[in-house]
């Protein structure tokens, strides 16, 4: 049997309500380019892993080409097929990918908001290495470093929480298309997240340690915070 090939796709489609702003959140720009750049760039500088990246926008999008000039080049893969929430964009989008590059159900996809602009190949290439011989696959997670409370309806503590077993989740998250897939028809619309989709059919992917920096652009307090990381990271002006 061939062995099993990376494919990379990013969901692109939301609306970016919370964030506010002019037009969806993953085109505005950050330390000099749209906000999906930076994204696609993180998995662009590893293209020699991956059998092919793709990116999933709305059917209606009509900033990706401006926002990609150059996208898509050879392995890559533009998919129309957007849906009203995130998992129904990820779920188009592999069917999608099947039919775009031949993506078969023991091909292993990794799944990534183009919100979260921050990640480092570095992180990526940590969470393929945990997961590429585990039966179930995983997700970069990040320990809570601030104590954990529940809320009354009247806006008051209910209950403070052992937060040493809690995690936040972040993306890439990396499991078979296949499985994925599967169960992601099972749940429909109700998950935020692939990895709820592969727990709901009774599965227990793998927390890999991500980053407090590969935080998702949210909230309008977001962009200013990604855009000082970004520019952190290109060091000293010469
Ligand atoms: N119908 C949707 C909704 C979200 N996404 C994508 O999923 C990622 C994570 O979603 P989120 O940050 O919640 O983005 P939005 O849905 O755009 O934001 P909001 O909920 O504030 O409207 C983003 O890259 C977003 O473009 C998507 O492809 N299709
Ligand atoms: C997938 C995700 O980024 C993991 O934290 C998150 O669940 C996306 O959630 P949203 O409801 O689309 O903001």
């Amino acid at each position: 049997m061939n062995a099993s090939r990376l494919f990379v796709l990013i969901p692109c489609a939301g609306s970016g309500s919370r964030a506010g702003g002019v037009g969806p959140k993953q085109y505005q720009r950050l330390a000099g380019r749209p906000m999906v750049r930076h994204t696609l760039e993180a998995f662009r500088a590893l293209a020699g892993r991956f059998a092919g990246i793709a990116v999933v926008v709305s059917p209606h999008d009509r900033d990706i080409s401006a926002a990609l000039p150059l996208f898509p080049a050879a392995g890559e893969h533009l998919l129309q097929v957007g849906g009203a929430t995130r998992a129904a964009s990820v779920r188009n989008g592999l069917q999608a990918l099947k039919q775009a590059a031949g993506a078969g159900p023991h091909d292993w996809v990794l799944v990534h908001d183009a919100a979260r602009c921050l990640v480092t190949p570095t992180q990526i290439e940590a969470l393929i290495a945990a997961c590429e011989h585990d039966a179930v696959g995983g997700l970069l997670a990040q320990r809570l470093a601030d104590t954990l409370k529940t809320a009354s309806p009247d806006g008051r503590v209910a209950h403070t929480l052992t937060r040493a077993d809690k995690w936040l989740a972040q993306t890439p998250q990396m499991f078979r298309i296949g499985m994925l897939l599967d169960a992601l028809e099972r749940t429909g619309d109700t998950v935020t997240d692939e990895a709820s989709a592969i727990e709901s059919v009774g599965l227990a992917p793998l927390l890999v340690p991500g980053s407090a920096q590969n935080f998702k652009v949210t909230y309008p307090e977001d962009f200013a915070l990604a855009e000082a990381v970004l520019q952190s990271r290109r060091g000293p002006s010469p």
